[in-house]
Formats: structure tokens, sequence, C-alpha cells
């Protein structure tokens, strides 16, 4: 029986790891659950079917609509009170970080933004095997993480490298020659670039092969999650930035390769489904059976394979960039889109001035040093955060004016 924390419970991530879970009630048991607050229904009624220990929320200004919640749920399951054990509740912006250090056997940050990094953090420095979805905890925290994971420590949920971590299992780093990220292409896959000056965030929220939340959704569609994703294999399999490459696949159903230097390439294959990916990295190094559906080799399949447009979709080439330069420029690239997608969600920005205003902003960055504590890491972001709302203001006066 594993013990997990469960970070972002509500999600996209969340929702599919707990259906894992109650599909394997003598595997995991959920100890705790943390969410923003925006759902605290959803937490309730989480948080009472699974009787968790503690319940985390963000907003602290929620606490007594979770309180009633709690009531709430219990009466429409038919509990009176006094038959049923309220869970703790912590809240406030320390309140992940908290749970990440809660004792269980497996925490999965599976937050979205970098807000994610602290309780990254706080999961290795307990000893906790850390099932990562929160890619941005990597991309900004890199050489923080680093520091203190242990080999194997981090197991990863994000689907490419779910892949990656299979393929290289048991193999030695000196035989790998390359790595392979694939791409679905997002929702303007094709596209060039003059025909995305127009597209709208509910086109770009329209993905053509994943259901997921709506920032890795926008990221996916203007190729800024793939670039999050190179760092992230940079910072998980010591890979050079030279040596990763982008195929786009439409079709999404290998989730990336690993070439070796013999001229041999492994590919990990399974529909797109991400119960797979999170349930292996809850029972890592064991597979959970039934976690999936796997590919029906009853029936033709094409796949197909084709370089990434770095011209209409600059953005892998940017992060490849700022990755090589180190330098919390991964941590600026990344915090600048959390804004620009933001703003773009709000009509405030075009699709194409997302990652035009990533180009200005790590343009114009200060030298910053390698971060060596979550404050310099901070300090990035504010001024990254900063500079691409200057950015996004000038341009929406600029539209607003034409
Ligand atoms: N969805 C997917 O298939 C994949 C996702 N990922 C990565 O996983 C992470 C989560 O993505 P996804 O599940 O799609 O996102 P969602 O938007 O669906 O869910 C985000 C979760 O984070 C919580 N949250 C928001 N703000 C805070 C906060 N300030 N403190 C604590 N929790 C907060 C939300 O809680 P609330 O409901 O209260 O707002 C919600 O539970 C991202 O890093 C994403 O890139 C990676 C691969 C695939
Ligand atoms: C499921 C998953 O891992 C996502 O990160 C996915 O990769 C997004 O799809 P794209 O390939 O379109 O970025
Ligand atoms: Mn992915």
């Amino acid at each position: 029986m594993r013990d997990l924390v469960l970070l972002g419970s509500t999600g996209s991530i969340g929702t599919q790891a707990i259906d894992i879970v109650r599909r394997n009630p003598g595997r995991f048991r959920v100890v705790a659950l943390g969410a923003g607050g925006g759902n605290v229904a959803l937490l309730a009624a989480q948080a009472l079917e699974l009787g968790v220990d503690v319940v985390g929320v963000a907003r602290s200004s929620v606490v007594q609509d979770l309180q009633l919640a709690f009531y709430a749920e219990a009466q429409r399951r038919g509990w009176a009170t006094g038959d049923f054990k309220l869970p703790k509740i912590v809240a406030g912006p320390d309140a992940m970080t908290e749970l990440a250090r809660w004792p269980c056997d497996v925490v999965l940050n599976g937050v979205v933004g970098s807000l994610g990094l602290a309780p990254t953090l706080a999961a290795l420095e307990s000893g906790r095997v850390l099932a990562l979805a929160n890619k941005e905890s990597l991309v900004a925290g890199g050489p923080l993480v680093r520091r203190i994971a242990k080999p194997g420590q981090i197991v990863p949920v994000d689907s490419e490298h779910s892949a990656l971590a299979q393929c290289l299992r048991g193999g030695s780093r000196e035989e790998v020659r390359r790595l392979v990220l694939t791409a679905s292409g997002g929702a303007f896959r094709g596209r060039r670039r003059e025909e995305l000056t127009n597209v709208t965030p509910e086109e770009a929220l329209k993905h053509p092969t994943w259901d997921m939340g709506p920032v890795v959704t926008i990221n996916s569609a203007t190729m800024v999650n793939k670039a999050l994703e190179v760092i992230e294999a940079h910072e998980l399999f010591a890979v050079p930035y030279d040596d990763i490459e982008v195929m786009v696949h439409p079709q999404s159903v290998i989730h990336s390769m690993v070439e070796f230097t013999d001229g041999s390439t492994l590919a990990q294959a399974s529909p797109p489904d991400m119960r797979l990916p999170i349930a292996l990295a809850l029972a890592w190094p064991e597979r959970v059976p039934g976690a999936a559906a796997a590919v029906d080799w009853s029936q033709a399949h094409n796949w197909e394979f084709r370089p990434l447009d770095e011209e209409a979709f600059p953005a892998v080439r940017l992060a490849k960039q700022a990755g090589r330069e180190g330098r919390c420029r991964p941590a600026i690239y990344n915090a600048a889109n959390e804004e620009c997608v933001a703003a773009f969600v709000a009509g405030r920005l075009p699709f194409l001035g997302i990652v035009d205003t990533l180009a200005e902003v790590l343009a114009t960055a200060p030298d910053f040093a390698e971060p060596g504590t979550v404050e310099e890491v901070l300090a990035a972001e504010n001024w990254a955060r900063a500079q691409a709302h200057d950015v996004i203001a000038r341009l929406d006066t600029a539209a607003k004016g034409a």
C-alpha cells in the first residue's frame, strides 16, 4: 500500500490520479489533497470519498466555504453529523508546501504554474518520491532541484518524459545519442505564421488529442509546452540541448523516443490517456495493470512524423537558447509565458504576441546569476512578470490605437 499526497487534486491530472486510486484500492491510499480553492465542492467531495487526513487550499479566503462544502457533501452522502471526522484544513500560500512534507510515500505535484516549485523542493527535501506533472517547477528551479534530488527520486508524469524514462530503464547514459520528443502540433498544427494572426483563445483551447487544463492546452498551441518539455528533459535526463529534438506527431500515440549510439531507436506507444503515465509514476517501478487501454493492434494505423516549423512556432528554439544560457533564463521564459497566457485569455494580447513577448523579455533580461535559492528564482520571475506586463500593455495600446 502506498500513501499518496495529491497536489492539484481538482485539476485534469489530479482527477485522473483519483480515478487510478479508485480502481486500485488495495494499492494506493490518499492521505492529503491540495488545490487552489477554485472548486471547494469538488475538493470536499474528493476528501470525504477518500477519507483523507488533511486538505490544503492556497486561498485562505475559501476556508469557510470549504467547511460548508464538507457538511453539504456529508449530507449528500446521507452521513449524520458525528458519524464522520472532518479532515484538518491547512490554508494559505504555503499550504501546498506543508502538504508536500506530510508523511507519505509519494507526492504527486499536479498544480499548475511555477508556484509548484516550493512544494517540489519540499517533497524532495522530505525524502518523498516525487511524481512530477508540474513541469514549470523544473523549468523555473532546475539548478535547485538538481542539487537536492536523489537519483530516481523524481518520476516524471508528463507523457513524453514518462515515455523517455520507460525507454531508458535499465540502460546507461553513455548509450544515448539523442532524445526525440513528440508534439501533437497543438490546435494550429500545420498553419503558417500569417495564418495565426487572428486566432482566438476558444480556438487555442481545442486540443486535437488531449483533454487537459487550459494553461497547458494554450501552451500546446504556441508550442511553449514543447519548449518547456525540452528544458524538463534536459533537467531530468542530463542530455545536452543539441541532442534533444522535437518531431510533430499528430496522432499522439508515440509519446517520445530515445535514439542510441548504435543506431537503434526505442519508442513508447499508447493511446493518448494520462492515466497510464500517472499510474506508472505513482507505482514506479511497477506497472498498474489496466491503467489505460493499449494500442489496438487488430486495426491499421498511420503514424506520421514531421519536423517542427520553427518559423511559425519559434518557441522551442527560444527555449533551447534560454536553457543553454541558464542563469535564470528558463525561469524568466516560463514566468513571462504565464503572464502572456493570462493576457491572451483576457483578450489583451494576440496569439502571436505570446512568443514575441517572450523573445523581447529574454532579449532585455539583465544578467541574473545561476539561482542558488528560491528567492533568487522569484526575483528573476518577478522581473520577468513586470517586464512582460510592460510589453503586453504597449502592444495592447498599439492595437487599440490602430
Ligand atoms: N493535464 C494534462 O494532461 C497534463 C498536465 N501536465 C502538467 O500538470 C500540471 C497540471 O495541469 P492540469 O491538471 O492540466 O491543470 P488544471 O488547470 O486542470 O489543474 C490545476 C490544478 O492546480 C490547482 N491550483 C491552481 N492554482 C493553485 C495554487 N495557487 N495553489 C495550489 N494549487 C493550485 C487547481 O486548483 P483549483 O481547482 O482550486 O483552481 C487545480 O487543482 C501542469 O504543470 C501541466 O503542465 C503535464 C502533462 C499532461
Ligand atoms: C499529455 C501531455 O503530456 C501534454 O504535455 C501533451 O504533451 C500536450 O500535447 P502537445 O504535444 O500538443 O504539447
Ligand atoms: Mn507533455
